[in-house]
């Protein structure tokens, strides 16, 4: 048996504007899991069971052409997509028996907001392609990944930055590939393997350091948001569309900033820059309409900015959660209370390096 565990992410900067491919990003894997355990077998079966959606057996010769339409259609498509990358590299393909875990979702099996599905695709690639002992770097998973999601019919068209997370670990800056470029590639049949293996023009995957002595701290509002539903919501004028491309153009210098502030350890640079992005996310979810911020974010970043920590709410905002960085272990320390005091759950969470 072979078992991978892939990560949970949170955003520190750059949401909404990432969506648009080559705008920067940073994102933060985190040492939640999702793991995948895989066992060749020695008849054709494919028997996959799943934490949340149960078990399912079906014969490899159905693979291909199973429908894609219920909740299991990420995990057919990972499987038919490694199925196929197998074939192309020559590996006999037999059954599997596939074990799927999440430990992404809080004790009560609400969603936290830590992007499941993209731990679920990058662990089952990780099982798989280490049971046959193929080299695959992480930028290629990262590409595999992005590759499975795209052809997923009715799936969440997002920035794929967590898929970046789980596939490099670490604090990732990250930017969204040219979609147009990597959709004509796919429409033109060229095999997976092959699109793997190129250049794909504007993505950035480049792994940052975290300064050892600072804390990251993460809230949760208890409430769950729906990230596609806030980004349909953000999409659908042309002057929506604006006040995104506006957002990219004054997010951009921002996540340069942070990158920066991190390479160098300047702990002011860094509460500048996400206040920053904070602010300019405040503007682009007002000017569309989006129901960014709630009572709980409020508190969350209000209890922060008391205690002299740099607080931002993380990922799509309506919910989920937010994060804190601080330099003053006290300061960590009363801000936990502080949080617990108001009802909203601190996460034990640290960065996660694979
Ligand atoms: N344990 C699991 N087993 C099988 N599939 C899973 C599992 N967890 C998640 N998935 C897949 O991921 C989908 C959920 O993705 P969804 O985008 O709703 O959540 P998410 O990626 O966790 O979002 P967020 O980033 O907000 O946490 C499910 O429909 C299913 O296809
Ligand atoms: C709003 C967005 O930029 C971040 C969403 O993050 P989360 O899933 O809400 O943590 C969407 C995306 O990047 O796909």
């Amino acid at each position: 048996m072979t078992t991978a565990k892939a990560p949970g992410k949170l955003y520190l900067a750059g949401e909404y504007a990432v969506t648009l491919s080559g705008q920067p990003s940073v994102v933060i894997a985190v040492d939640r899991f999702v793991t995948a355990d895989v066992t060749r077998r020695t008849d054709d079966q494919l028997v996959v069971a799943s934490d949340q959606l149960g078990e399912q057996n079906w014969p490899v010769s159905e693979l291909p052409t199973l429908p894609l339409t219920d909740d299991w259609r990420l995990v057919i498509r990972t499987l038919q997509v490694l199925n196929d990358y197998l074939l192309d590299n020559g590996q006999p393909v037999t059954g599997l028996t596939v074990s799927i875990k999440s430990h992404l979702n809080a004790d009560n099996g609400q969603k936290l907001g830590l992007g499941s599905s993209a731990a679920v695709v990058v662990a089952l690639i990780k099982a798989v392609i280490d049971d046959y002992e193929l080299p695959m770097t992480p930028e290629q998973r990262f590409k595999l990944a992005a590759l499975i999601t795209l052809t997923t019919p009715n799936f969440k068209a997002g920035s794929m930055g967590d898929i970046a997370a789980a596939s490099l670990g670490g604090v990732v800056l990250y930017s969204k590939f040219d979609t147009e470029v990597i959709t004509e590639w796919i429409d033109s049949n060229r095999y997976f393997s092959e699109i793997i293996a190129r250049d794909w023009p504007l993505l950035r995957l480049e792994r940052l350091g975290f300064p050892a002595d600072w804390q990251l701290l993460v809230g949760w509002t208890g409430a769950p948001a729906d990230t596609q539903q806030l980004l349909a919501q953000g999409a659908t004028t042309v002057d929506k569309q604006h006040a995104k491309q506006l957002l990219a153009q004054n997010t951009a210098p921002l996540v340069n900033m942070l990158v920066e502030g991190l390479r160098r350890m300047d702990y002011d640079k860094v509460a500048t820059a996400l206040r920053l992005n904070q602010e300019q996310l405040f503007t682009y979810t007002s000017q569309v309409g989006l129901s960014y911020m709630t009572p709980q974010l409020l508190t969350l970043l209000s209890t922060a900015s008391e205690l002299g920590a740099s607080a931002k709410i993380s990922g799509a905002g309506g919910g989920d959660n937010g994060i804190a960085i601080t330099n003053n272990p006290l300061v960590a320390k009363a801000l936990t209370q502080a949080w617990l005091a108001a009802g909203i759950q601190p996460l034990p969470l640290s960065i996660a390096t694979l």
